[in-house]
């Protein structure tokens, strides 16, 4: 019997672990039959209505709803240490400012490692540390580097501001609209977990080693990057952009089925239906336009849309997360290329989620494989090559 036969025996194989349980977790729960996103049991459209990111963020990672008291010195400890050392500052500048800032953002992530204390693993007052610093310093960052690429200094966080108001801030410089601010805080609610998805599969790998914080979420932000993932959201923009105008959307969606190309923005491994998020991302959308004008990009999306529908809305190929949300950073003013950093700034909280829950029960990943090479082949020696 060949190693092959001896491991199918025991399992199918499964391309890209389709359906594969990875873990048992109790942070969230997603319905793809019915559009369905819980995180730790309360539905997603709650929590945009009526949470904050923030304490979503506690939520996820601390397992409860916070009162009062324990939000506060949530706010308070994440407001603390929104701050980069001056040497994190340094290194970015040395970033080329044609860099992309999901790479830029891995680097410093990264970087956090070499400054903070290594591998306090069973130290709740290390996880909490971990966990704040995380929260507050990686929108610093994404800023900062945002403002170094156009030749700026990093503007300083502003400590009467909130997470979202002084993210807008650091950006731009200027104290965004308060409705600009609660929308784009209501979308870092939605983006900020959602179960084994790649780059929270990608965390928890490598959580599992033992490595330090800031490796694990270094190595998530390189996963979320990807186009098939976390990337659509930018892509999404360049397609609508590409597409131009809604009498283009048919031949553009007829050629991509021809050419067998995905369509950015649709299809979910899980949701066969619109992704919930992506109905609510849509409505933000809708509001910011009654408060600013419609743009072409909104006509084109329905109609991509629609056409989509009747074409693969058979297959369960309906709107995902990245699809609405780069509208909404559009009309607020961000730049394309950040809509995917901006995902990690909320993603960090599932991240850190998962990396609490797998150390409660850590055991190293590892699965097999099913081998398709030789064996025994003999080793050929240079000159008889
Ligand atoms: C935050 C997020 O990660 S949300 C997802 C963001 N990614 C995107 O928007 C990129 C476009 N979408 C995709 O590439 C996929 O739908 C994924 C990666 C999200 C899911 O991939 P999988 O679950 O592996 O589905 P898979 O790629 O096998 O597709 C299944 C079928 O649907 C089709 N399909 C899936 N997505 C699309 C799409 N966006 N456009 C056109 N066809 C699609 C595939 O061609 C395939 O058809 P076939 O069975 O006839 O070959
Ligand atoms: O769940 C997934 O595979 C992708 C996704 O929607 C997310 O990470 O938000």
């Amino acid at each position: 019997m060949t190693s092959t036969t001896t491991i199918s025996t025991f399992c199918e194989y499964q391309p890209g672990l389709e359906n594969i349980p990875a873990t048992q977790s109790s942070i969230s729960c997603v319905d793809g039959i019915n559009g369905v996103l819980e995180y730790r049991g309360i539905r997603i459209e709650e929590l945009a209505a009526q949470s904050s990111f923030v304490e979503t963020a506690y939520l996820l990672i601390w397992g409860k709803l916070p009162n009062k008291a324990e939000l506060k010195q949530f706010q308070t400890d994440i407001l603390y240490h929104r701050r980069i050392k001056y040497r994190i500052r340094d290194m970015m500048k040395c970033f080329p400012e044609t860099g992309h800032p999901m790479d830029a953002l891995q680097t410093s992530a990264a970087a956090l490692g070499l400054f903070y204390s290594r591998r306090a693993l069973d130290n709740p007052e290390y996880i909490r540390k971990a966990v704040v610093r995380l929260l507050a310093k990686i929108p610093t960052m994404v800023a900062a580097f945002h403002q170094m690429r156009r030749g700026n200094d990093a503007i300083q966080p502003n400590d009467d501001l909130d997470y979202a108001t002084n993210f807008l801030y650091m950006l731009t410089e200027r104290k965004p609209h308060p409705i600009a601010a609660k929308v784009f805080d209501v979308c870092l609610t939605l983006h900020a977990e959602h179960t084994i998805n790649a780059s929270t599969f990608s965390a928890m790998v490598t959580a599992s080693t033992l490595t330090d914080p800031y490796g694990v979420i270094a190595s998530a932000v390189g996963t979320l990057a990807g186009p098939l993932h976390g990337g659509a959201n930018e892509e999404v923009l360049l397609m609508l952009e590409e597409i131009g105008s809604v009498e283009n959307v048919l031949p553009y969606v007829e050629a991509k089925i021809a050419n067998k190309q995905k369509i950015m923005g649709f299809g979910h491994r899980v949701y066969k239906v619109k992704d919930p998020r992506a109905s609510i991302l849509q409505s933000l959308a809708e509001q910011l336009f009654e408060e600013t004008g419609y743009d072409t990009y909104y006509e084109i999306a329905l109609e991509l849309e629609k056409v989509i529908e009747g074409k693969l809305g058979a297959k369960g190929i309906y709107p995902n997360v990245d699809f609405y949300s780069g509208l909404v950073y559009n009309k607020l003013g961000i730049p394309s290329d950040l809509f995917t950093p901006i995902f990690a700034i909320a993603r960090v909280a599932g991240w850190l989620a998962h990396w609490k829950e797998q150390l409660a029960v850590n055991r190293i990943f590892r699965p097999t494989q099913i081998y398709t090479g030789k064996h025994k082949v003999p080793y050929i020696p240079m000159k008889e090559r």
